[in-house]
């Protein structure tokens, strides 16, 4: 969309497992103040694109950008300032405060403090503010609905300041009440400037709520584009499509 900037890119990037291409010669740029939903089979290389975006995979070819530059360029603290990560199904080993769990975020910025200072704690009871979960602050993760513990780690990233939102199928195991709670917290977070981008399975979803879609097929981009216009019927027919069919890929 015109007017807003690239904040994250792919160019020209492929990668490959264990000799095996699964990324095939990806371009595209990530907006602030844009939704992006990331589609495709299983085993089409979203996960591993989603690596790449993060800077935990380097690609075999092409490079990623962060605001300009190779990703290489940056420290990974500088990156946590900028990229946030929500994993899906987190689970910590410990029962962890919701508190806790948020002021991990914190650590990018003050890593071998003993504890958080002032400035820090007041960021995560603004995070935890802005995601309206303050009243679980002191209840062990654990503990939390699906709902909840997605809130508790937007919270974190968040707290975190970074800019760019990467998240793996955040409405996993979510109910309907709570996707929409996800979906209007993510609106808003990009609303204010933040750049989302999730995957996800869910492209009837996608096509109402993201601003725009990347279709990927057997680590092509087969798509790219209004989310209400890559995700119609047809389209979904063919990204979705048994591989033994006649496509012209
Ligand atoms: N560590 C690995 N070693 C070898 N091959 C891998 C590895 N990780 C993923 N792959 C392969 O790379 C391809 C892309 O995998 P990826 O996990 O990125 O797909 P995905 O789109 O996220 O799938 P899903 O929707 O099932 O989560 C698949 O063919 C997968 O088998």
């Amino acid at each position: 969309m015109a007017g807003m900037s690239v904040v994250l890119c792919m160019d020209h990037v492929s990668f490959s497992h264990a000799g095996r291409i699964v990324l095939h010669d990806l371009s595209f740029g990530i907006r602030a103040g844009e939704m992006t939903a990331l589609l495709g089979h299983n085993g089409a290389g979203k996960t591993t694109l989603l690596r790449l975006l993060l800077g935990l995979a380097r690609p075999g070819a092409g490079q990623v950008l962060l605001e300009g530059q190779p990703m290489q360029a940056w420290s990974r603290r500088e990156v946590a300032r900028r990229i946030a990560y929500v994993p899906q199904g987190h689970v910590p080993l410990f029962p962890y405060s919701v508190r806790d769990i948020v002021g991990m975020g914190r650590l990018a910025e003050t890593p071998f403090a003993p504890g958080l200072h002032r400035h820090d704690r007041d960021e995560v009871t603004h995070a935890l503010h802005a995601l309206g979960i303050i009243h679980l602050a002191d209840r062990p993760y654990t503990e939390l609905s699906g709902g909840e513990r997605q809130a508790a780690l937007l919270a974190r990233a968040l707290a975190q300041g970074a800019r760019t939102l990467i998240l793996d199928e955040p409405e996993t195991g979510l109910d309907y009440g709570q996707k929409q709670r996800l979906y209007a917290l993510l609106q808003k977070l990009a609303t204010q400037g933040h750049a989302i981008v999730a995957t996800t399975h869910d492209p009837l979803a996608a096509a109402r709520v993201f601003d725009r879609a990347i279709a990927l097929r057997q680590g092509r981009i087969m798509a790219d584009g209004p989310a209400a216009d890559v995700l119609e019927p047809s389209m979904l027919e063919r990204l979705y499509a048994p591989r033994e069919t006649s496509i012209q890929e």
